[in-house]
């Protein structure tokens, strides 16, 4: 995961708005990392969720920066009381997940925060959101919708996965799109720019929605 941004490198916005949780959503390639990252190093009201995970440190990560690192053991404790929005097993290996504090805690304060996460973990915070009304009032859900043969396009573009593992994201992809009416928000992908304009209106309209409400 990459590092905070210099809060001091953004544009404070001159009108307050009520703190958001944006939740990005879509399929492997579909470019949530890339409007997440975008939107907490340019605007001032946001920050990532710190997320935690079993998985130790790398070299140059700092435990509360770049996630929470648990031990097992921790981790099992917070599980059992209750106190994950979602979590997952990742590779079969370590576990990721998002403590309800890492939410509720910054939006309390006022900061508004985006997260990129898979489907899955989408439908746990709808879940918790049922019975968390914080949750229900800020959070906006947004899926990225990229047409198959564009995804199949920028995995390829970007470098990163093996034939195979593209194949693979691909099926997962196909499952995914289907829940994309389930979302607050559809982004039609097109341009960098353009998806970046339509987020920003998906945090507008989040806005409006909890001020009117
Ligand atoms: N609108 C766009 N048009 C073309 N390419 C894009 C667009 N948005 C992102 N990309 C590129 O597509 C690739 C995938 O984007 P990104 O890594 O942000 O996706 P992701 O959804 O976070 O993927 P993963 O779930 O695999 O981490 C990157 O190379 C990125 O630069």
């Amino acid at each position: 995961m990459s590092s905070q941004p210099d809060a001091s490198s953004k544009q404070p916005n001159p009108t307050p708005t009520p703190p958001v949780l944006l939740v990005i959503a879509g399929a492997a390639g579909s470019g949530k990392s890339t409007l997440c990252e975008r939107l907490v190093s340019t605007e001032a009201e946001f920050s990532r969720v710190v997320t935690t995970t079993t998985r130790p440190p790398r070299p140059g990560e700092i435990d509360g920066v770049h996630y929470h690192f648990l031990t097992p053991e921790q981790f099992d404790a917070k599980l059992a009381a209750g106190e994950f929005l979602e979590w997952a097993w990742v590779h079969q290996k370590h576990r990721y997940g998002t403590l309800a504090s890492s939410v509720l805690e910054p939006l309390a304060n006022g900061r508004s925060l985006a997260i990129n996460i898979d489907v899955q973990g989408v439908e746990s915070f709808r879940n918790a959101a049922k019975t968390n009304p914080i949750l229900a009032r800020h959070m906006a859900t947004v899926f990225i919708d990229v047409p198959m043969e564009e995804l199949r396009k920028r995995m390829k573009l970007r470098g990163q996965d093996s034939d195979a593992e593209i194949e693979r994201r691909m099926k997962t992809a196909e499952r995914e799109v289907q829940e994309a009416g389930k979302f607050d928000y559809l982004i039609k992908s097109t341009t960098r720019d353009e998806d970046f304009a339509a987020l920003q209106a998906a945090w507008r309209g989040t806005c409006e929605r909890i001020a009117s409400s």
